[in-house]
């Protein structure tokens, strides 16, 4: 798992919340450029998800960790990514998908009253291999 290995944020939140999961997915990128990753394969992807802010919800959650992992888990596992909508116009490259993922997480943190933020996102494609994904400030609530 990834708890091996966690970059810090800096940041002056009261409350700050990690979500580590894992899943199986298949995905190529089809370009010559990318080698043998042109070809259909698989990874295990190992994900941790920093969420933080200064206030929580009724029942004391910044989120309540299981809507992470179905936002996430629930999409991907055991998917091709590349059949995922959000990678139509763009290859699901370890970047890429820290993104999307980003964005979706953020996307629902908004809806909250309390209005939490994702910080970080890394996504471990392979055991040598990892991306480490932060938003911009102004991308912030
Ligand atoms: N910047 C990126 N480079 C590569 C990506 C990527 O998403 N972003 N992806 C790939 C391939 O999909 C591949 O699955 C991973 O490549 P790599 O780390 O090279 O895999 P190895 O297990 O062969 O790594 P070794 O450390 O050489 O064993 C390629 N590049
Ligand atoms: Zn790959």
């Amino acid at each position: 798992m990834m708890q091996q290995f966690y970059p810090q944020v800096q940041h002056s939140y009261r409350y700050e919340l990690n979500k580590d999961m894992h899943l199986a997915a298949a995905h190529f990128i089809p370009d010559d450029a990318a080698g043998q990753c042109k070809n259909m394969h698989g990874h295990t992807y190992f994900i941790n998800i920093t969420i933080a802010g200064d206030a929580l919800d009724e029942l004391g959650f910044l989120i309540n960790f299981k809507r992470i992992k179905d936002i996430v888990h629930k999409r991907y596992d055991h998917s091709v990514l590349n059949d995922h909508s959000e990678y139509q116009d763009i290859f699901p490259t370890t970047e890429i998908v820290a993104e999307q993922i980003w964005k979706s997480i953020q996307a629902e943190l908004q809806t909250q009253g309390n209005k939490p933020n994702c910080l970080q996102v890394v996504v471990r494609e392979t055991p040598t291999s990892y991306v480490v994904y932060r938003p911009k400030p102004e991308e912030l609530a």
